[in-house]
């Protein structure tokens, strides 16, 4: 015996069963599913992730988004169907490891186990390093980097060892989502980089004409959005400049006026 309260409005057929509309109940019912997102973010992030635009959008698609409290225990938060999380810290990746064991039902975005490689910006590359696009039209490479973890003279000459040709572009080894992980710098000698705060990457400097095609990927989605960025170098530049030089945010999306999302296919 069905319990018609249950089925959507339909047509009443002889037999008395309610007959559905084009939309089986199943459709009707994933159609008016609500997905709740608990989210834990920084104030910072949440401010520039969580804005009211994204909010309407999603509360059309019938999602929506609750803060965790990260004072009480996340197992008593909830129910979420997902979990979206960008915090750091042993302690909370231990918080979030264990609601997975104990919440398989609810997708984790992401899993520390999955991240741990991004907040390095060594381990970061690598994936990219590793990527062997021989058969494909263009390629794909990381620029010539190395690793400085103490500011010694010996580091400036594994430098000069490691034959890496100046401007070098100077990061933070560790991407901990502070402001100052994206502290960088043009270093345009050698004995310039004594002035620069270990741990560091060094990677040349690759003249790419000023744009930067930024490619997000979710899935089987993929967004392209060109930004501003660091100009040319001019070999007379490189001869005549010395010293080192902190520069701005330089490609990020509210640096870059042009917001022009591009088809992958123009991008590629
Ligand atoms: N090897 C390089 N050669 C030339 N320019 C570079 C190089 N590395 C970085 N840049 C410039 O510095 C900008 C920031 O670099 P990068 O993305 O590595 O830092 P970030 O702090 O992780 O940036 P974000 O988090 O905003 O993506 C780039 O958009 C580009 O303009
Ligand atoms: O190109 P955008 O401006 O989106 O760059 C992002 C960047 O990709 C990272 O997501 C930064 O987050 P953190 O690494 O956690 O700092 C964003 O920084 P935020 O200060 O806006 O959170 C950049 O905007």
């Amino acid at each position: 015996m069905r319990d018609n309260n249950m089925m959507p409005k339909g047509n009443e057929t002889d037999d008395g069963e309610v007959g559905l509309n084009t939309t089986s109940f199943e459709q009707v019912q994933q159609q008016q599913k609500k997905l709740v997102i608990g989210y834990a973010l920084t104030s910072k992030k949440k401010m520039s992730f969580l804005q009211p635009k994204l909010e309407v959008l999603a509360r059309k698609k019938g999602i929506s988004f609750v803060s965790i409290d990260q004072d009480k225990p996340l197992s008593e938060q909830g129910p979420f169907d997902v979990v979206l999380h960008k915090l750091l810290g042993n302690e909370w990746h231990d918080v979030i490891e264990d609601y997975q064991q104990k919440h398989p039902e609810v997708t984790v975005l992401d899993p520390p186990c999955a991240i741990q490689r991004i907040y390095n910006r060594q381990s970061m590359l690598q994936g990219i390093a590793d990527i062997n696009l021989a058969d494909c039209d263009g390629m794909i490479c990381v620029p010539k980097q190395m690793v400085v973890l103490k500011n010694t003279t010996s580091s400036t000459n594994e430098v000069a060892e490691a034959g890496l040709n100046f401007p070098l572009v100077a990061k933070p080894l560790l991407v901990d989502g502070t402001a100052k992980s994206h502290q960088l710098f043009l270093a345009y000698d050698r004995l310039s980089l004594a002035e620069l705060e270990p741990p560091l990457v060094l990677q040349e400097f690759v003249n790419h004409g000023g744009v930067l095609f930024k490619v997000f990927v979710v899935g089987d989605v993929i967004k392209v959005v060109r930004r501003f960025s660091l100009p040319n170098v001019s070999n007379c530049e490189k001869e005549k400049v010395a010293g080192v030089f902190q520069f701005p945010r330089v490609s990020s999306s509210a640096a870059s006026v042009d917001k022009t999302d591009l088809d992958p296919r123009v991008a590629g």
